[in-house]
């Protein structure tokens, strides 16, 4: 089904997932482009819009950064090595889940700053402090607040200046803050790096000690290859900024959800908790990554969570390069299109029972029971796409669903999750920036051993 609406230009929405797949993955090179650098600045809100003037100066190279991206830490090989980050966040997370009164918790805030904590240590390296974690926490989480606020500088700004003026002076004090925090830290990571490679040059060793390798290095030996010369500290505080907001909220909902319903789904949860112990054995104080390839019913509740509930219910928008023919309808060059990603996953032609909560749906009985065969990628044929398909697909679904399996587990075999007395999970949505819990998550747990 395609849909055409005018509003501040052309936009088509797509539900048909076999026309998204003829769109993103058949006809790539034709629906893979973001919308025009005007059109970027003027839908984002006015906290992303400097991110995004940014953006728009290091345009020319975002396939350049992409790649960075997605080779440097987010290849599969990478990201073991940022497990001894996982294992401390889960350690806090665990110990401050413990700690609340009368064992009910409001989950929310501490899986965000669970998942903010983990991008945080993989953004600047995982010898960070608790206290420089939560300060840059801190601007992120005004930031957040702040953002509704200052929406309404988007419009017509030249007026907005005049007589929103105290507003514009927060939005740039922000802006400043945001600075403050994030220099300091790329500057110290840039004179650590300086007195590795020396001391690696005295020792007479290549400096790949037991350290990991922070986002915020490759961005600092990254070489702009037409203008030879590096990115500037801006750039990088731009670039550490996305990669941080990018995966907290989205992660951090989606686990909220998936908790959800293994509260709601007590059998679920308990069948999850009988597969995790024959995986690791009575004694096992945590669930290891290593483990979490043999779970295949944890794999199945993960995607069912992120089928039912995707934290977005539209990819980021697309636009098309040329005039194309598609779906019957004539689309002109620079026309947005979008995927309605949550209409999907919710097909009742293609998913039997769309919105009822079933993790069995992905046990391939052809695979011996796994879910591990089901291409979340989409790239031979679409069932759901929460990460999107093809060339703009989230460079960063590896890892997310690394970090939904392994807090997923941990979290079930260390706790029983059951409703608050006189409680009732309530899987209602709330349009955020993502696709929120109206009323978030609150339960009661208990340790297991
Ligand atoms: C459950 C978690 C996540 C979901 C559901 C999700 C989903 C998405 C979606 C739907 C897109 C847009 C795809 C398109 O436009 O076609 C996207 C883009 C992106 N995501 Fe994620 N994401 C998640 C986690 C993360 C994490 C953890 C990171 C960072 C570490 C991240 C970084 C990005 C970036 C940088 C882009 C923009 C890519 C581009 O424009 O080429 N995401 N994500």
């Amino acid at each position: 089904m395609v849909t055409l609406h005018i509003g501040s230009g052309p936009a088509v929405f797509v539900a048909s997932p076999t026309l998204a797949h003829e769109a993103l993955v058949e006809r790539g090179a034709v629906f893979a482009d973001r919308p025009p650098p005007a059109a970027l600045c003027h839908h984002a809100p006015p906290l992303r819009q400097p991110v995004q003037r940014q953006l728009l100066f290091l345009r020319p190279h975002l396939a350049l950064l992409r790649r960075n991206l997605t080779a440097e830490i987010l290849h599969p090989s990478r990201l073991r090595s940022y497990s001894r980050a996982r294992t401390r966040v889960l350690n806090k997370l665990g110990a401050e889940l413990k700690s609340q009164p009368g064992g009910v918790v409001r989950v929310i805030d501490h899986f965000q700053y669970a998942m903010f904590c983990l991008l945080v240590l993989m953004c600047f390296g995982d010898w960070l402090e608790e206290e420089q974690i939560k300060q840059i926490k801190e601007v992120s989480r005004r930031a957040l607040l702040s953002q509704w606020r200052f929406n309404v500088l988007n419009f017509w700004p030249w007026l907005s200046k005049l007589v929103l003026r105290k507003r514009w002076k927060e939005f740039y004090e922000l802006c400043e803050c945001r600075k403050r925090v994030l220099v300091p830290l790329i500057r110290a990571r840039l004179k650590a790096k300086q007195e590795q490679l020396s001391k690696a040059k005295e020792d007479g060793n290549d400096g790949n000690g037991d350290w990991i390798l922070p986002y915020v290095d490759t961005l600092l030996d990254l070489e702009l290859p037409e203008e030879k010369r590096k990115l500037e500290e801006d750039h990088i505080v731009s670039l550490c900024w996305e990669f941080l907001n990018a995966g907290t909220d989205t992660t951090s909902t989606a686990l909220q959800w998936i908790m959800a319903n293994l509260v709601k789904y007590p059998e679920i949860q308990e069948r999850l908790y009988d597969e995790i112990k024959s995986v690791v054995g009575e004694g096992a104080e945590q669930v290891k990554e290593e483990d979490l390839q043999r779970m295949g019913y944890l794999k199945a509740v993960v995607l069912e969570g992120l089928r039912r509930h995707p934290p977005g219910h539209f990819v980021l928008p697309h636009a098309v390069k040329e005039d194309a023919e598609f779906g019957g309808y004539a689309i002109t060059k620079d026309a947005t299109i979008n995927f309605m990603v949550a209409e999907m996953g919710w097909d009742p032609k293609v998913w039997e029972d769309p919105m009822e909560f079933k993790p069995e749906r992905f046990l391939n009985s052809a695979s011996g029971g796994a879910a591990s065969g089901f291409d979340i990628t989409g790239s031979r044929e679409i069932k759901m796409m929460p990460f999107g398909v093809g060339r703009r697909i989230c460079p960063a679904s590896g890892l997310a669903m690394l970090h939904l399996e392994y807090f997923v587990a941990n979290l079930v075999w260390q706790f029983k999750w059951r409703t608050v007395a006189g409680e009732e999970v309530d899987l209602s949505e709330k349009q955020e920036f993502i696709v929120a819990m109206k009323n978030p998550l609150r339960a009661q747990i208990s340790s297991r051993n």
